[in-house]
């Protein structure tokens, strides 16, 4: 599901749309947003406002309703509250810390507050602003669940009024009779219903309470209830569910179980029981601190997991995903789900042979979460994370909760990187990193010619940002420019260089070098047999097969190159460059060993990189070598005195400083 991308001039507009949203579910029946929808539109405000230390004041995070409910005339004992929703990570925390937590259906319809005196239903009210509601009394006498005479006492009694299937199916009856489209779903019609004048509906609710006023312990007043004759939430759960040993496991069971309730439910409350532990744990602003709400995702079937996938992303990502036994999920067949990360995935500590509950998130992508311990296999291991990359076997970068391989063997992201960097490739600034993860994952860049075909506008628009909702952000105008102007800057970077980018195996900075200058162009590299390419310094037959190959798979990579005017090299500079390479050839036409030590600093070849003067020694006709040996005919020494000056003389090879060597390069 699309995120909200929240800016100053849309704000106003948004929280509007949020705000009528929250009306329209509060006092109608009808649906301007679906749940989850709404969910992620309001993450995406208090973002937005959080990052712009905006204080807002219109209620959609604090009030009850989310500010879309309208107070009555029925003032509450105490105030009518909601429940803490704080995510799955959160619930499992809960859980962990409260072990004796009871489960309770989230039932899906609305808080009712009902008072008896004499033990003789006196008043009902809806929850209101959570101070006042409207009265509903006479809406729902009758009710079922909710009976009439109960005991002898005043006591307060709150539950969920809400519409069952036969409740529904009746009141979708009554609609159509009267030429009205059925109501979309169960708490909209029981919002609509509630909210409608007159006594078309009355009574054709169903009631479960779960709050008994008094200082009982929860299951005691539940069990009073029950006695009085009330239905309540917790008598509405299965068995599978009430002998389920943590109330993770009973979450789950519920969620395994939902579609068979015949009520709606849009999640599990988790409530520590005990009245004494209630009071130590107290109240915050909107929610009762002893309970928190689960919500279930839209439909979730158990699946059983068959294995645990690993594989590397386009961007060098490790992500893991289950394969489980295919199961239909709300009308289509789903067998993977991706598993996040490491971390979530210890967490949740899910393993092979784990019956899981498989869900689509945002309707999309499947997912599972909670492996039903009590269905798990004994003999079981815990899931152990990969000793390395699955493809090449290298040490992950774990340097974020995504481990990463950066071989540009592996990934897109590491080719591109390597393309882009500026000690081997064609040196632009601004493509790698999170650019280039962005770039990649909006499926604008696969290969390295994407990059010369990049417009302005692309980059301008590219969302960068976490994926959290509302923490999208756009690359903007700025900053395209300036990649622009690198881009169009790199077009003229010498060809080994361009070569060395389509990080070809065997084909890295130093054959870079020697295939640009031996074959002059890239046409000419490309044309060239396996024996040609043999036949250039330290290749060889094995290497020469793998990079001739490699030739032919960029084939389309290197045409979108040429024809974004990338340099190709020039037919005329191949003799050129043939010219000037006896500057460092032997009289017989050998190669000279060069070999440069120390800082070029200061020198006539200070401007100089390392790779730029390796390249310069290869663009001559000499060959670089990294230390000094027998075969070395050339020092290029800075330092007298260092241990290759000693080891140069000591072999009786020839010395001379930077400024001496440019003289010889420049025929002097
Ligand atoms: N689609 C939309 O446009 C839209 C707009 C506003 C709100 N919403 C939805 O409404 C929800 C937020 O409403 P909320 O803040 O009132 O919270 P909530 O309705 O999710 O949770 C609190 C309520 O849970 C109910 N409940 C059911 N079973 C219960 C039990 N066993 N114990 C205790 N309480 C129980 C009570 O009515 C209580 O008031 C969100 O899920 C949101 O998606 C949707
Ligand atoms: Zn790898």
């Amino acid at each position: 599901m699309r995120n909200f991308n929240i800016t100053a001039e849309n704000y106003d507009q948004l929280v509007a749309q949020a705000l009528s949203a929250a009306r329209a579910y509060e006092q109608t029946d009808i649906e301007e947003m679906p749940d989850d929808r709404f969910d992620i539109l309001l993450a995406a405000i208090l973002a937005y406002e959080t990052a712009n230390g905006i204080s807002a004041s219109h209620g959609l995070h604090s009030a009850v309703g989310h500010g879309g409910a309208e107070g009555g005339n029925v003032e509450h004992a105490s105030p009518a509250g909601s429940l803490e929703k704080p995510g799955e990570e959160k619930v499992i925390e809960f859980a962990a810390a409260h072990p004796d937590a009871v489960v309770e259906p989230k039932i899906d319809g609305m808080a009712i507050i009902v008072r008896y005196r004499d033990g003789r239903l006196f008043s009902a009210a809806t929850r209101g602003d959570g101070y006042t509601g409207e009265d509903v009394t006479v809406k729902v006498r009758g009710v079922e669940g909710l009976p009439e005479a109960a005991g002898t006492g005043d006591f307060e009694v709150r539950g969920e009024l809400y519409l069952n299937e036969a409740n529904l199916g009746q009141a979708n009856a009554i609609r159509a009779a009267a030429g009205q489209a059925p109501f979309r779903n169960a708490r909209n019609g029981v919002a609509g219903m509630l909210n409608k004048d007159g006594s078309t509906y009355a009574g054709l609710f169903s009631f479960a309470a779960y709050t008994l006023g008094g200082d009982a312990d929860h299951l005691d007043a539940m069990q009073e209830l029950s006695a009085l004759g009330f239905t309540t939430a917790r008598s509405l759960l299965p068995q599978v569910v009430l002998a389920a040993d943590d109330p993770m496991a009973a979450v789950a069971a519920l969620g395994a179980v939902r579609s068979d309730l015949g009520f709606p439910i849009d999640g599990a409350v988790l409530k520590v029981p005990a009245a004494a532990d209630r009071k130590a744990l107290g109240e915050g602003p909107h929610a009762p601190k002893w309970a928190v709400a689960y919500k279930y995702p839209p439909v979730q079937v158990p699946a059983v997991i068959e294995d645990i996938e690993l594989e590397i992303g386009k961007t060098g990502r490790l992500s893991i995903r289950a394969r489980f036994t295919p199961v239909d999920v709300d009308g289509s067949t789903i067998g993977y789900a991706s598993l996040h990360n490491v971390q979530d995935l210890l967490k949740k500590d899910i393993r092979v042979g784990d019956t899981v509950m498989a869900y689509k998130a945002n309707d999309v992508i499947p997912q599972v979460h909670l492996p039903r311990a009590d269905l798990r296999d004994p003999s079981s291991l815990p899931w152990e994370p990969p000793a390395g990359c699955p493809k090449c076997g290298r040490d992950f970068d774990k340097s974020t909760e995504l481990w990463r391989c950066t071989n540009p063997e592996c990934s897109v992201s590491g080719r591109i990187s390597y393309a882009v960097s500026r000690d081997a490739g064609l040196d632009i600034d601004g493509v790698g990193g999170s650019t280039g993860d962005a770039l990649i994952e909006a499926d604008l860049v696969r290969d390295v010619s994407d990059i010369f075909h990049l417009t302005e506008d692309q980059l301008a628009n590219l969302r960068l940002g976490t994926g959290e909702p509302g923490a999208d952000r756009l690359l903007g105008v700025k900053k395209a420019k300036k990649i622009m102007a690198e881009i169009e800057q790199a077009k003229s970077r010498p060809l080994n260089r361009v070569i060395t980018a389509l990080a070809m195996r065997y084909a890295g900075r130093t054959f870079g070098r020697r295939l640009a200058a031996r074959f002059g162009t890239m046409e000419n590299l490309r044309c060239a047999s396996v024996e040609e390419l043999a036949g250039v310094e330290g290749i060889g037959k094995a290497k020469a097969e793998v990079i001739h190959a490699a030739l032919k798979d960029n084939g389309p990579v290197i045409d979108r190159l040429a024809a974004a005017g990338v340099n190709m090299g020039t037919p005329a500079a191949a003799p050129l460059k043939a010219a000037r390479a006896a500057r460092l050839t032997t009289p017989e036409g050998e190669a000279m060993n060069v070999v440069i030590t120390g800082s070029l600093k200061g020198s006539a070849l200070g401007s100089l990189t390392r790779a730029g003067a390796l390249e310069l020694i290869e663009a001559h006709g000499g060959r670089a070598a990294g230390s000094v040996s027998k075969t070395t005919s050339l020092l290029v020494c800075a330092e007298p005195g260092s241990s290759k000056f000693l080891r140069a003389q000591e072999l009786g090879i020839k010395i001379v400083t930077p400024d001496e060597f440019a003289q010889i390069l420049e025929g002097h």
